[in-house]
């Protein structure tokens, strides 16, 4: 057992804190998720506890009788190691998108947990898929939100969360793990994104970048993605503040802002506070680009001016001394 991989994921997740819970590793067949349940199992043995260590695969139905090998095969790595294995399947029609056949995974992921009783689900992105996810999202033009980048834990539901173990371990690290153990995986379907950005940014962008500026390029674009997180935090805590003190989801909707305390506050803080309450009131965001925002920032901080049509049918104008949003 390679030291370094399973020192890395006891570092970062520390066993203590989930020996003694249920913990499901969602396992593509591919070598990232291949090490990080080899590596989860051995700090399990080392560290014992009352909790079972379970092995999850989604068969998404997407490359015919492939994706079927893939999960018998991840079937024989959990029988293996002796761990349960669950299995589930994309249901009817192959799922047609990436996204589509992620959104299937995670649910199906969260309706086993909730009837296995883990509290945690494990996934296997390393240190390279957080780099490549700030990059091409700072090429998409993303927000402070966006450019954090993966986060090491985010909840699936009340009771169980997301973790990533492998967050600071880069896929060479991977390799020479599984080398070392003479552990085997499926070619890695995964790493293929149907995302041709993404592809050329994996295989050319930053190979070139590595060459041109040395291995630190990967660092230095994740610690971009550190500050760009713990920047958000703070927006975000500003943010509510703001949209706890002006503005209101006041009926179905319906959101008043009363644009006074707006007028104190960075753009940055602004916008965030009009997205809190458009989440709230339970309007679709993703029409709302950067233009649509500084339309709405605009005219809270002009008194009177005409009303403005943003999309998903919200007319939002000027009624007495407030801002009102509509959505017809
Ligand atoms: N078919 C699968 N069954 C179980 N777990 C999977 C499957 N595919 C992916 N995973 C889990 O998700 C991790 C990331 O895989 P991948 O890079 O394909 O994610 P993605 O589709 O880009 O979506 P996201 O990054 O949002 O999870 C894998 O390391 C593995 O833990």
């Amino acid at each position: 057992m390679s030291p370094f991989l399973a020192a890395q994921v006891a570092d970062d997740w520390p066993p203590a804190a989930w020996r003694d819970t249920h913990v499901l590793a969602a396992v593509s067949g591919g070598a990232d998720s291949v090490a990080m349940l080899r590596a989860l199992h051995f700090l399990k043995q080392q560290s014992g506890g009352r909790g079972q260590l379970m092995v999850a695969h989604f068969d998404h139905r997407l490359r015919g009788g492939a994706s079927t090998a893939d999960a018998e095969w991840v079937g024989r790595l959990a029988d293996s190691l002796n761990l349960p294995f669950h299995l589930g399947e994309a249901a009817g029609q192959s799922l047609a998108s990436e996204q589509q056949a992620r959104d299937a995974r995670y649910r199906w992921l969260t309706d086993t947990a909730h009837q296995v009783g883990t509290r945690y689900v494990a996934t296997g992105h390393t240190a390279d898929d957080q780099t490549e996810t700030i990059l091409h999202r700072l090429l998409r033009g993303s927000g402070l939100a966006g450019l954090a980048g993966i986060p090491s834990s985010r909840p699936l539901s009340e009771v169980c969360e997301v973790v990533r173990p492998l967050l600071s371990v880069s896929r060479a690290q991977v390799e020479s793990f599984l080398g070392d153990l003479g552990q085997d995986f499926c070619t890695d379907a995964t790493n293929e994104h149907a995302d041709f950005t993404r592809n050329r940014l994996r295989n050319e962008v930053l190979p070139l970048l590595r060459e041109q500026f040395g291995p630190s390029v990967d660092d230095a674009i994740r610690r971009a993605g550190e500050q760009a997180s713990e920047a958000q935090a703070i927006v975000r805590s500003l943010a509510e503040d703001l949209a706890l003190a002006a503005a209101e989801v006041t009926r179905v909707n319906r959101i008043e802002l009363q644009p006074s305390p707006f007028h104190c506050q960075p753009p940055l803080i602004a916008r965030e506070a009009c997205k809190l309450a458009w989440r709230a009131a339970g309007w679709p965001e993703q029409a709302m680009g950067a233009d649509e925002w500084r339309r709405l920032l605009a005219l809270l901080s002009t008194p009177d001016a005409a009303a403005i049509q943003l999309p998903g049918g919200v007319d939002a104008r000027w009624v007495g001394d407030r801002v009102e949003l509509r959505r017809t």
